[in-house]
């Protein structure tokens, strides 16, 4: 990435300021944690206990507040109420602890261990109780309540399916649950399940209504299919919606649309004009596919995997071109950077805890997509197959944590100013498979989300793809952080002949490069005297000089490469020259 995203430089007293925080707030709990706690036991709360009820007793009972006193719903994050006052919560081994402020609080280790009490549609049995169910879920998705209206098509399905094949009346009632919460499911971004629901709710009779039931079943999951970028399977979905009901504008367009699709994923067809006026800032994210290209991921000798080229590359050419796995943008709500300081070395980071939240949502509503994500490369080995638990896969969030900081690229600011505190941030599966070179083959581009990376030199086929983490020219900088966000130290022919170069010859080209740059930066070269042209010349051959020809035959000269270009513009044409 070129602004690499979770380094970041801190004055020496910033620096200290913060690990003064952390270790106060290190200290502060662990005079907490030895405090009596009181542990509960889930039976003698979950009788009476609404959401309200059991807050407020846990306020009495730890942090002696008055009775009428409750405590705010539990928080995630910034002041995000997750908890609701309407509906029942059981918490499996509840039990208090207070936080590092020492302020009562409930701790909930997993997701799963927070359940909410079903709805209760009275005394009803069977059927009639699965009916009631359906028509509260279509309430509750009418008045935009997404998780109500999942909940109560779930209890109503589990009711419904029970009475599967007692009478053709119930297995209908089965099948317009199924296509309700299909529907529910996408609105959530469960699309794993909205396809599995939709599927299942197919009737294949042939009354008129049937067929347009179906018709609308296939849509939803050809929907599904096409978020999951499943484009083939969307492509059939589709299709038979279209064929169950000819008429449909939607179905066209769809079929279009995932063509379109298609085409880009086998390299041939994006157009990139349209996609970037179809962007803006209420709608940052590209309608494409990813095309992996003439690419492979294998082994390499030294750094793990890699991605390597399995035909020539052009220069200039495309080498892949991918659309986010999941992104947040710096202007959305969910952007939102924090400082970590990381035990293992005890540095301070800053990390977009916007992304890793964004993905451990995207992670445990789609369990399909979780083992390309956990086999990404991380420090922290964590999980290495999916492992479900209670129906949800189970997300190891340290995991995605190292994972993030090893693969995240900043997309860069494509929507307005950004900073530290809140920078837009994305993981791109593929491409996190390109190694750093400090003489890279690739450069790449953003369209909003959408990584279009081209070949900067001609690539070999068998060759390493690479791509420069950090691209900063002074030798000490760009291993440090290389070193602070990625952790290794680069081997390449670049960084081998700087290192032999030794600090005084390094220092002494710094010195000319910076005298070069304040040059360029002052004077324009359209128009410049032959006098600053000469000075220009002058200082490119003394540049030069601080490469050792054999050394740095075939690499590049990085120093040398804004003046050379500025020379190229200040030269005058030759027929001009003669008028001087
Ligand atoms: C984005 S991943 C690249 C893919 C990774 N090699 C893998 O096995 O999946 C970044 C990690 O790869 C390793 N890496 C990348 N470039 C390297 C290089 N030039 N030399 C050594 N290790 C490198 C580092 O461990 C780094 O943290």
């Amino acid at each position: 990435m070129t602004t690499p995203l979770s380094t970041i430089y801190m004055t020496q007293e910033q620096d200290n300021d913060l690990r003064a925080t952390i270790h106060k707030r290190r200290q502060q709990r662990n005079e907490v944690q030895d405090r009596q706690r009181e542990p509960k036991h889930a039976k003698s709360l979950v009788s009476q206990a609404t959401a309200a009820a059991l807050l407020a007793d846990m306020a009495n009972a730890t942090g002696g507040q008055e009775n009428n006193e409750r405590m705010p719903a539990m928080e995630v994050g910034r002041n995000e109420k997750v908890l609701e006052f309407s509906r029942k919560m059981v918490i499996k081994e509840p039990y208090f602890t207070l936080s590092d402020s020492a302020e009562p609080t409930l701790r909930v280790d997993h997701p799963s261990d927070l359940g909410i009490e079903p709805f209760d549609v009275g005394r009803d049995k069977g059927v009639e109780c699965a009916e009631k169910y359906k028509t509260k879920g279509n309430i509750a998705l009418r008045q935009g309540d997404l998780a109500d209206a999942y909940s109560c098509y779930t209890q109503g399905l589990g009711i419904a399916l029970k009475s599967v094949g007692n009478d053709g009346e119930t297995h209908g009632l089965a099948s317009d649950i199924h296509r309700n919460r299909s529907h529910v499911n996408l609105l959530l971004g469960r699309f794993d399940e909205a396809l599995a629901d939709a599927l299942s709710s197919v009737t294949q009779k042939t009354s008129d209504k049937a067929r347009a039931l179906d018709a609308k079943a296939y849509f939803r999951a050809g929907c599904a299919a096409y978020r999951l970028e499943d484009w083939h399977k969307a492509k059939k979905y589709f299709s038979f919606q279209q064929q169950l009901a000819p008429d449909d504008r939607d179905a066209k367009v769809h079929q279009r649309k995932t063509e379109i699709r298609l085409r880009e994923q086998a390299g041939a067809g994006y157009r990139f004009e349209k996609l970037k006026t179809s962007l803006s800032r209420s709608h940052p994210r590209v309608d494409a596919a990813t095309y992996t290209g003439s690419t492979a991921i294998a082994k390499t000798t030294s750094h793990g995997q890699g991605l390597f080229a399995t035909n020539d590359i052009a220069k200039g050419d495309i080498v892949l071109c991918e659309k986010a796995f999941c992104i947040v943008w710096a202007h959305e709500e969910a952007a939102w950077t924090t400082m970590t300081l990381d035990a293992r070395d005890e540095r301070i980071r800053a990390f977009p805890a916007g992304l890793a939240k964004a993905l451990v949502q995207k992670l445990r509503n789609n369990s399909s997509q979780v083992e390309k994500v956990q086999a990404l490369f991380s420090d922290h080995k964590g999980l290495d197959q999916l492992v479900m638990s209670d129906g949800e896969p189970v997300i190891d969030t340290f995991q995605i944590h190292d994972i993030i900081c090893r693969n995240a690229f900043s997309p860069g600011a494509q929507f307005g100013e950004e900073d530290v505190r809140r920078a837009s941030a994305g993981l791109w599966i593929r491409a996190s498979y390109m190694n750093h070179s400090c003489v890279p083959n690739t450069e790449r581009e953003f369209i909003g989300d959408l990584m279009v990376v081209r070949a900067s030199r001609d690539v070999k086929a068998g060759d390493e793809i690479t791509h420069i983490y950090d691209d900063s020219n002074d030798l000490e900088k760009r291993a440090e952080s290389l070193m602070r966000t990625w952790g290794f130290v680069c081997e390449c022919p670049r960084c081998l002949a700087e290192r032999e170069d030794g600090k005084v010859l390094r220092d002494q080209r710094r010195v000319l490069e910076d005298r070069a740059n304040a040059l360029i930066e002052r004077e324009s070269p359209v128009g410049a005297s032959r006098l600053v042209v000469r000075k220009a010349e002058n200082l490119a051959k003394a540049i030069e000089g601080t490469y050792d020809a054999k050394r740095y035959e075939g690499l590049p000269r990085p120093a040398l490469m804004n003046l050379e270009r500025w020379l190229v513009a200040a030269r005058p044409p030759k027929s001009k020259s003669r008028d001087i």
